[in-house]
């Protein structure tokens, strides 16, 4: 897989961002970078003092108390300490306010995220990308600038003081920088695309465990234990051999960079040696010359180490930004509604899902009165739940207007339209909380608690909820998984039951309820009637036979409409279906 000129762009593209989440820090960056430069600034001064001791002590006999040297040396080593101690902690309180704000801006971008989103990413990578990746990324990248800061400020004052030594000697030391620049440069490149495939490889890693840590039921089920192990097993080998191969490039650096400083080290010792053996230098010089050069090695090796790291990070951080960057649910309108009637009016709507063989609604037209109740049925796939999710903008129309007392739903604001819906979904999602917590979403006023038993006790609920260990506030378990079926929906009626919204939408409600909770739920929704508008979607006809109206949908239109007896007396497919379910 080579590396497109279009994806090294993009690196560069993310380091810039990333950059741009430092910019609001640079006060707390610059500090670490002062403190990191005075640690480095000691570096020279042990070289020198050892020319100092040297040349003093051996030539020109003690003109200080020995008892010194041990205090100056353990005092340069403690200054130096304190330094990078100090460096370090102002860095990492840098960093970790830059992954606050990279970890807000993603959870908003999953907030704000087209649907379409959701069709691309699994639970876990979003968990990963929001998670892990903002950490991983900018710890990378501040150890990176550390190491850099560290090592590039002892090289400089390493080479000022060798410069100041022996500036010849020091100049032919540059002498191969050009070829290793180059080899480098090759490197970079096979590490920027071993690296991109080893994050894809990770991301779909992390969907199978996402599956099987949600599916872990089927799994069993299936006794397919040994087939998601197998599965997983085959992408944890791509992985594996992914982070190898990066390894294994990464690691031709150092020896890389070893062979070709001492290249230069050794011209630059032989001629060190010849200069000395012709009594040009003094000793001290001679040792001092080669500690200070011997010195430069480890920081060059480090900073030449920095390329892995670095172009991990910024894959890392690439794959981040994609959810920043997702396509945000279109919010262009501008009206708000206070208060809704609950007047619906579908006009001729067609929609059509990308990549769907076949438009989803086609010329859908319906209008609901305030306070109506009307039922939708039809087949599997007839576009019920369409009808749905298109009243709350989660698909949108090709043809056609949806309109809200009056006002076409795009006019208004997204937040402003679905404040008026309640909605009891197919798949029913729980949120990991109390009971109270649950009926009481997100409300903008509080747990209102007797507003929560009302809400329970009419969705048939506070039998069971009074018996649990703290009654409402017993928290129910991830997804209310420590919940059965019919009371996960039961407990999802509730909280629609508490939304104060002018519209309640039940789309196959009741469909996991035994009959005497289906029927307490039935007459708390008959005592709903005429106060809100209903739209209830079953396929046990049962349910739906006192609406006020009923629509037939086939292929995303309604085909029939009538009241039950209108209906039964028309002899269509709605008397068709009644007399097939009558007959179970
Ligand atoms: N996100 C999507 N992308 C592509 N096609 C979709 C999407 N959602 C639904 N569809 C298709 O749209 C059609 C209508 O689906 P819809 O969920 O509205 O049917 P329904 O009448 O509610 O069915 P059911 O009674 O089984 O819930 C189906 O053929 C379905 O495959």
């Amino acid at each position: 897989m080579a590396q497109t000129p279009d994806q090294a762009m993009e690196l560069k593209e993310t380091g810039r961002k990333i950059l741009a989440y430092g910019k609001p820090h640079w006060k707390k960056f610059a500090g670490a970078f002062l403190l990191f430069t005075a640690g480095a600034a000691v570096e020279p001064v042990i070289p020198a003092l050892f020319k100092k001791l040297i040349d003093s002590g051996f030539k020109e006999g003690l003109n200080y108390p020995l008892w010194l040297v041990p205090i100056v040396i353990i005092g340069l080593f403690l200054v130096r300490g304190l330094f990078n101690f100090a460096g370090n902690y102002a860095m990492t309180d840098s960093v970790s306010s830059v992954v606050l704000s990279l970890r807000r801006d993603l959870m908003r971008g999953l907030l704000r995220a087209d649907a379409s989103l959701f069709t691309l990413i699994s639970p876990g990578v979003a968990v990963t990308k929001i998670i892990n990746d903002p950490q991983f990324a900018s710890q990378t990248l501040g150890n990176v600038v550390i190491s850099v800061i560290k090592d590039s400020m002892t090289l400089v004052f390493l080479l000022g003081y060798l410069l100041y030594l022996n500036w010849q000697l020091t100049l032919l030391s540059f002498v191969s920088m050009p070829l290793l620049g180059f080899l480098l440069k090759r490197v970079q490149k096979r590490l920027q695309h071993v690296g991109q495939a080893q994050y894809e490889s990770q991301q779909r890693l992390v969907n199978t465990v996402d599956d099987n840590a949600r599916a872990w039921r089927v799994v069993r089920t299936f006794d397919a234990a040994d087939f998601e192990l197998a599965r997983f097993d085959k992408e944890a080998h791509v992985l594996r051999r992914m982070v190898l191969k990066t390894m294994a490039t990464s690691s031709l650096i150092t020896p890389m960079t070893q062979v070709v400083a001492a290249i230069g080290v050794s011209i630059i010792i032989t001629l060190a040696i010849h200069q000395a053996s012709q009594g040009s230098t003094t000793v001290g010089e001679f040792v001092s010359f080669i500690t200070a050069l011997l010195m430069t090695i480890s920081p060059m090796r480090h900073l030449t180490d920095v390329y892995q790291p670095v172009t991990g990070a910024l894959i890392t951080a690439r794959g981040a930004f994609d959810l920043i960057n997702a396509p945000v649910e279109p919010d262009n309108g501008t009206l708000e509604m206070p208060i809704s009637r609950g007047d619906i009016a579908f006009d001729n709507v067609k929609v059509h899902y990308e990549g769907a063989a076949a438009p989803s609604l086609n010329g859908f037209k319906l209008h609901i009165e305030p306070g109506q109740t009307v039922a939708l049925v039809g087949s599997s796939g007839a576009g019920k739940t369409t009808v749905v999710n298109t009243l709350l903008r989660f698909a949108n129309p090709s043809e056609g207007h949806i309109l809200l007392d009056g006002t076409p739903i795009e006019d208004l604001k997204l937040a402003s339209l679905r404040r008026h819906f309640a909605v009891v979904s197919q798949d029913i999602v729980l949120f990991d909380g109390s009971v109270a917590q649950n009926v009481a979403y997100a409300s903008p006023l509080g747990i209102d608690r007797a507003k929560v038993e009302q809400c329970l006790r009419a969705a048939n609920l506070w039998n069971h909820v009074s018996t649990m260990a703290q009654g409402m506030d017993t928290g129910i378990g991830t997804n209310g998984s420590m919940m059965s079926g019919g009371q996960r929906q039961r407990l999802a009626i509730a909280r629609a039951l508490y939304r104060d919204a002018a519209v309640w939408i039940f789309d196959e409600a009741t469909s996991a309820l035994d009959s005497e909770s289906e029927a307490v739920v039935q007459r708390s929704i008959e005592d709903l009637r005429h106060a809100k508008t209903l739209i209830l979607i079953a396929h046990r006809l049962s349910t739906i036979k006192n609406a006020d109206v009923i629509c037939v949908m086939s292929e995303g239109r309604i085909v029939e409409q009538g009241t039950h007896a209108e209906l039964m007396a028309l002899g269509g497919i709605y008397a068709g279906m009644v007399r097939i379910q009558s007959a179970d």
